[in-house]
C-alpha cells in the first residue's frame, strides 16, 4: 500500500494564483473528504495533482515516494492516479460498454470490466446505452466506473453529487463506499454535501481561498458547529 502526498503545492492560472502551499496525504485504502465553499480551490487541488494543462503546479506531490514532477498527465494515470470529472465527460456517440473499454489499461486485469460492474451496479444495467440517453446521474456512475478501468491506486473525485437527485446519490454513495476495500484505492473526494463526505470518509481537509484551512477526523468536524459555518457553503446538508 503506498501514499499521494502533495507537499506545500502551490498552483496558479496564468498569473492568478489558486493554491497557497497546500499539503495533504491520501493512503490507499482510505477515502479523504476535500470540502470548501465554492471557488475555494478543491477542483484546483484534484487538478494539480493529474497536471491538468491550465494549472501551474510548485511543490512537491509524490506517491510512494516518486515524486510526479514535471510528468504530463498521461504518465500520471500510469503511476496509479484515476480522476473524475465535475462534468463527468463521457462519450456521447458511444455505448457505455465502449466508453469503459476505451478506459481499460493494459495493467489492468482481462476481467476488470466484470469486477468494475459489480462494484458500480448501477452501471451494468446500461451497458449497451449510448452517452447521449443518460441521465446526469447515470453519467456520473458511467465517470466513477470508467476510473476505475485502469485499475489507479487513487481516484480523485470532483463533486460526484452535484445537481443529483438524492437517490442516485444514495446509489453513488453505496458505490464508492466499496471501492477501498474492493480495489484498494485511494478516495479522495472533493464534494460541498457534507453529509455524504461524512458517510463515506474517515478524515476530512477543508481548503479556504487556496489555503488548508482545517484538517481532522469527519466526527470531530460533525461536532463542530462554528467550523461547519465558517468554512462550508451556507445550505451545506449536514449529517
Ligand atoms: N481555468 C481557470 N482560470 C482562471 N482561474 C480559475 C480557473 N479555474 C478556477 N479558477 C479560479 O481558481 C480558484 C479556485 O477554483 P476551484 O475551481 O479550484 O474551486 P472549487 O473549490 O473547486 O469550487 P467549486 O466548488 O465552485 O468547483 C477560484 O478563484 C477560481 O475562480
Amino acid at each position: 500500500m503506498s501514499a499521494l502526498r502533495l507537499s506545500d503545492v502551490t498552483a496558479s492560472y496564468g498569473h492568478a494564483k489558486a493554491l497557497f502551499g497546500v499539503s495533504l496525504t491520501l493512503e490507499q485504502g482510505e477515502t479523504v473528504g476535500l470540502l470548501g465553499r465554492n471557488g475555494a480551490g478543491k477542483s484546483t487541488l484534484l487538478k494539480s495533482v493529474i497536471a491538468e494543462p491550465s494549472v501551474t503546479v510548485a511543490g512537491e506531490i509524490a506517491i510512494a515516494g516518486r515524486s510526479l514532477r514535471g510528468l504530463p498527465t498521461y504518465r500520471i494515470s500510469r503511476h496509479g492516479v484515476a480522476w473524475v470529472p465535475d462534468d463527468r465527460r463521457v462519450f456521447t456517440a458511444l455505448s457505455v460498454r465502449e466508453n469503459l473499454e476505451l478506459a481499460h489499461t493494459r495493467n489492468a486485469p482481462a476481467d476488470q470490466l466484470d469486477k468494475v460492474v459489480a462494484s458500480v451496479p448501477l452501471v451494468g444495467r446500461l451497458l449497451t446505452r449510448r452517452g447521449y440517453e443518460l441521465s446526469g446521474g447515470e453519467q456520473q456512475a458511467v465517470s466513477i466506473a470508467r476510473a476505475l478501468m485502469s485499475a489507479p491506486r487513487f481516484v480523485l473525485m470532483d463533486e460526484p453529487t452535484e445537481g443529483l437527485a438524492p437517490l442516485i446519490v444514495e446509489q453513488l454513495r453505496e458505490s464508492i463506499a466499496r471501492l477501498p476495500a474492493e480495489f484498494g484505492v485511494g478516495v479522495l473526494l472533493a464534494e460541498q454535501n457534507f453529509a455524504f463526505v461524512a458517510a463515506l470518509a474517515q478524515r476530512v481537509a477543508i481548503v479556504a481561498t487556496g489555503r488548508m484551512a482545517w484538517a481532522g477526523s469527519t466526527a470531530e468536524l460533525k461536532n463542530s458547529p462554528d467550523l461547519i459555518d465558517r468554512y462550508l457553503s451556507a445550505g451545506a446538508s449536514q449529517p
